[in-house]
């Protein structure tokens, strides 16, 4: 078995408990010390991208841009090679009250350019790789929806909770803007009220104290009243299919700072593009595939594994894995369910485009959104790690996705 970059010996991480002085004077590049609560760990631009996470890749330096000044050159060598080089699931904005997450300007901003996609022709952007397809697509019921204000600069999405006939898994719709609609969810249900419209979610508008009906009352044109706030629902106007980002449920990576993946990076990377003004808002479908599909458990065995020399799909071809077990028929149904044809899909992973059109093309990727590492891209509060270094050089070499250094 080859011996790819795994390496044990990285460094861990660092105490939380010992290193925070409230009066300790931060410089421009300097790591802030914070307080012990504080997860997301900001690092220095200058320790951007490792001469080693590089080479891991094949890549060569002259490909990064070079407009970085020196001192904030993902290159430059003299960067403190005793922290540890590895963030938290890096954008994660902080739930304490008052405290900022440090953000590099330009990474607030940052549009990835789309690709067109035509998966009906064999050059259409979506590599030549049959996908897994169900024949027929499962049955999806949004059983409840909120309203959740989020700590993405002020931005609410709504969390709309799904079951289905294939598992018993609850799976996720998380709507940025508030056009889309679930089908299932605004049907009625036999004998119910008023109230329990309203307590599953099942409104139009907004919530307000005292509110009884669940339907905003029209105006003579047909639009829909706003009381509280909000877009009109009824207004006739064509958009720009919305963005959209299947996620894969990833325990490690969003919830304990793994930095064996990008997989936290990634979900806030898609949540900030659908919370920018103008974005025209989007869908986040977050599938329980826990470890590509075959649950934390055996995804814990397949990083013992990558410790002693595999790489992510060799260790799950030992554990007698495929190397992807998931199927997006699930997300499918769900975007269908939410009045959608055609989207424009946050990937790198040529499968998905493909899988997500469904059986019979009930959904079309007409254009493809690359997902760039933050890290290649010079930005603070990229994941960088050997581990995920080795995580990326397998899914292009091995899994064909669609992601060059060139890219940066
Ligand atoms: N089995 C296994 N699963 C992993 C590993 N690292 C991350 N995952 C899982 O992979 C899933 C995320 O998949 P990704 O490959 O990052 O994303 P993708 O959906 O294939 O591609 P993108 O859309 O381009 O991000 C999550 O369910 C993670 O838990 C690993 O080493 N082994």
């Amino acid at each position: 078995m080859p011996t790819l970059d795994s390496n044990p010996s990285h460094p861990s991480h660092p105490s939380h408990s010992s290193s925070w002085n409230p009066n300790h004077d931060i410089e421009s590049d300097e790591v802030p010390q914070l307080p012990p609560f504080y997860s997301p760990r900001p690092i220095p631009v200058s320790r951007a991208i490792s001469e080693l996470d590089l080479n891991t890749l094949n890549i060569s330096n002259s490909s990064i841009p070079s407009h970085h000044s020196h001192r904030d050159s993902p290159l430059t060598p003299d960067h403190d090679s005793s922290l540890p080089g590895l963030v938290s699931p890096a954008f994660t904005p902080p739930s304490t009250p008052g405290i900022q997450t440090p953000s590099h300007p330009a990474a607030t901003q940052h549009v990835p350019k789309p690709i067109p996609v035509d998966s009906s022709a064999p050059n259409g952007g979506c590599g030549q790789k049959k996908p897994k397809l169900l024949k027929k697509l499962p049955e999806v019921n949004c059983v409840v929806r909120a309203r959740i204000p989020t700590t993405i600069s002020g931005t609410e999405m709504y969390l709309h909770l799904y079951t289905n006939n294939e598992d018993n898994k609850e799976h996720l719709a998380i709507v940025f803007g508030n056009t889309i609609r679930s089908t299932s969810l605004d049907r009625p249900r036999d004998g119910e009220t008023e109230m329990d419209r309203l307590i599953r979610g099942a409104y139009t508008g907004r919530l307000y104290p005292g509110r009884t009906a669940s339907k905003m009352p029209e105006n003579t044109n047909g639009n829909t009243i706003e009381k509280a706030g909000g877009e009109n629902l009824t207004e006739n106007t064509k958009k720009d299919p919305p963005l959209v980002r299947i996620h894969s449920e990833c325990y490690t990576g969003e919830t304990v700072w793994s930095a064996r993946c990008d997989c936290g990076e990634q979900l806030d990377e898609a949540a900030r593009l659908m919370s920018l003004p103008g974005s025209g808002g989007g869908i986040i479908i977050y599938l329980r595939q826990e470890g590509r599909g075959i649950g934390l458990g055996e995804k814990l065995k397949a990083y013992n594994l990558q410790d002693l020399g595999s790489d992510t799909v060799e260790a799950n071809l030992l554990l007698r894995h495929p190397a992807d077990a998931r199927s997006y028929g699930l997300a499918t149904a769900m975007l269908q369910d939410l009045g959608q044809e055609e989207i424009r899909l946050l990937t790198n992973n040529p499968d998905k485009v493909r899988a997500v059109e469904g059986p019979n093309r009930e959904i079309v990727v007409k254009e493809r959104v690359p997902m760039i590492p933050l890290a290649w891209r010079g930005k603070t509060g990229g994941i960088r790690s050997q581990e995920v270094g080795g995580y990326l050089k397998t899914k292009i070499e091995k899994m064909g996705h669609m992601l060059q250094m060139g890219d940066a």
